[in-house]
């Protein structure tokens, strides 16, 4: 008592100076501390009135809600003093969307020299989202919610998680918004095909990517090929219930196989966005897969999509599966080389432990997800092991070769429309090249974009639309037929096509009175490269061999020192 009375006692002058000070400290501490008691007391009091949801980065609510943050938030941005404005995608799914703030550029197209597309400008969106560690009060549906977005720390790095707190009698109003949010979300990711890769690190699947839908039209193959794998793919993902009777898996897989550059992985692109699936993909030879990792892959694949396993031939060939004293491991991606004919090399191993057993049973096993369709794709496909590919597991082959004359008349009618559809036109060619004119497809989705007061971006366009001339159909057909004369069957790839015709994307008049010359080009370089190819594999094997011959000389030498 008497401390407490010293401590409050008035501080005089005559006082000892030491006292003063301490009891100063002692004071000023226990006044903060019960200030800070108070209000994590008062804070305490108040969240006790709030129903509070946490969403992970990791599950999907997570990237509806900050889409819908990004979109429909936007008014309660306006209002708050803390916010990130990005130009990334918002969410896994890469959907960044166009803000009421108007907050989008459409002049710095030619800064870079990045896209071009038909209206000649870029668009860049902006999002607007809730910065890290601030807490927002946004207002939705007549209640106030709090939303604070943290980042937490785990062993395989940093995770952000939003947590959104509102008062109300019950979750009703949190349900509500996860649905809203979904909705919209589902709205916007229409038009896109998602790409997740495999992660053999954590065995997981990583988003990698969303990707404009690509029309099927902008595929070339031969009649009748598209429509039949799609109408397989249809019937296949209608008849759940038919397969559950007979007892067979409810899986079904492709094989498309044949040269480099005719289509296989643009067909699959197509294919998801037609049907509406996500792709999955996994690269058998990538570092450190092994069976488990493989199994635990297959396990997690949601049970509509399309499982893409990319260059089979990669990862198991028929010499080294059958090899007695082989693992089935996959090789090397660098020595997975399209070019190279040469059977792999056991030693070329990147340390992955997975076996050809291993593969099939984590494509036939219990975990192995239902109702997803399998397309595995091969530039080689005789070095296949049979049990990859036989039915069951590989129910349709496709076999894509190098460019028909039908084809390269397709595709030159894919890059000039004619004057009668040049509205929708302009968006047919599609590239997946980054200077390929499915910018332009965007470009001419969205003629909306374009505000009044955006003249030069306008401008801008118009001249780019201008420089591509729009032909009559009768000359186009002129044009595609002369075109395709010229083109050889059966000898150059449809990806080099295609590379001819980005380059003369405005002078299809030129384009076709040059394409003979091309062509003498194409085969000279062609020629050419097969040459230094064999003058490089005629000194490697020369090398190899001279090595080979110095270590027995060395061994020779060494047996012979020992038995001196
Ligand atoms: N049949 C085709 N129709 C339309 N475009 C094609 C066709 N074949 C190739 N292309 C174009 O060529 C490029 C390469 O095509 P893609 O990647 O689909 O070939 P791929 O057969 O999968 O090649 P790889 O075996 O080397 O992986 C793409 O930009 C695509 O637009």
């Amino acid at each position: 008592m008497q401390a407490i009375k010293n401590l409050l006692s008035p501080l005089s002058g005559n006082s000892n100076p030491i006292q003063d000070t301490l009891k100063l400290v002692v004071i000023g501490g226990t006044v903060e501390t019960a200030r800070r008691a108070s209000v994590s007391a008062w804070n305490g009091f108040i969240d006790s009135f709030f129903l509070t949801a946490h969403f992970s980065q990791e599950d999907y609510p997570y990237d509806w809600l900050m889409h819908w943050l990004s979109k429909a938030g936007q008014p309660a941005w306006g209002r708050s003093r803390e916010f990130d404005i990005t130009t990334r995608s918002v969410s896994r799914h890469g959907l960044t969307q166009k803000t009421s703030g108007d907050l989008e550029d459409e002049n710095d197209e030619d800064e870079d020299g990045g896209e071009f597309s038909q209206g000649g400008g870029r668009k860049r969106k902006v999002a607007i989202v809730p910065s890290m560690d601030t807490t927002h009060t946004i207002y939705y549906r007549g209640h106030w919610l709090r939303i604070t977005r943290t980042k937490r720390f785990q062993d395989y790095g940093s995770c952000a998680e939003l947590k959104i707190s509102v008062v109300a009698r019950n979750n009703d109003i949190l349900k509500r918004l996860v649905l809203e949010a979904k909705r919209e979300y589902e709205k916007d990711a229409e038009h896109r095909v998602h790409i997740f890769m495999a992660d053999t690190t954590y065995g997981c699947w990583r988003w990698n990517g969303a990707r404009q839908k690509r029309p099927m039209s902008s595929i070339v193959l031969e009649p009748g090929v598209k429509d039949m794998i799609l109408a397989d793919c249809k019937d296949f993902l209608a008849s759940e219930d038919w397969y559950a009777e007979r007892g067979i898996p409810f899986r079904r897989g492709y094989l498309l196989h044949g040269v480099p550059g005719s289509g296989k992985t643009s067909l699959i692109h197509s294919l998801a966005g037609e049907l509406g699936l996500d792709i999955y993909v996994v690269s058998l030879s990538s570092k450190g897969m092994s069976d488990n990792t493989l199994t635990t892959l297959m396990g997690n694949v949601p049970s509509r999509c399309i499982l893409l396993l990319e260059d089979l031939d990669a990862a198991f060939t028929r010499g080294i599966s059958r090899d007695e004293t082989s693992t089935g491991a996959p090789l090397s991606s660098s020595s997975s080389s399209s070019s190279s004919s040469s059977p792999k090399n056991k030693d070329d191993n990147d340390g992955s432990t997975l076996s050809l057993s291993g593969l099939l049973n984590s494509l036939d096993g219990v975990a192995a997800a239902e109702g997803r369709l399998l397309f595995a794709t091969t530039n080689h496909i005789e070095r296949l092991d049979p049990a990859l590919s036989r039915p069951g597991r590989m129910d349709v082959w496709v076999n894509f070769k190098h460019a028909t004359k039908w084809q390269a008349e397709g595709i030159f009618k894919c890059f000039f429309p004619a004057r009668s559809s040049s509205a929708a036109g302009m968006s047919a060619p599609q590239s997946d090249g980054p200077t390929g004119p499915s910018t332009s497809a965007a470009g001419a989705k969205h003629p909306a974009d374009a505000t009044s007061s955006a003249n030069l971006a306008e401008s801008k366009r118009k001249r780019a639309a201008h420089s591509i001339p729009v032909l009559s159909e009768e000359e186009i057909s002129d044009l595609a037929k002369r075109f395709a004369d010229a083109i050889p069957e059966n000898e150059l790839s449809v990806a080099a096509l295609q590379g001819y015709l980005l380059r003369n994307k405005t002078r299809p008049r030129e384009c076709v009175d040059e394409v003979a010359a091309w062509v003498i080009s194409e085969r000279e370089m062609r020629e050419k490269l097969k040459k230094e190819k064999e003058e490089r594999e005629a000194k490697e094997k020369k090398e190899a061999e001279e090595k080979a011959k110095k270590e027995v000389r060395l061994r020779l030498i060494h047996v012979s020192c020992i038995a001196y």
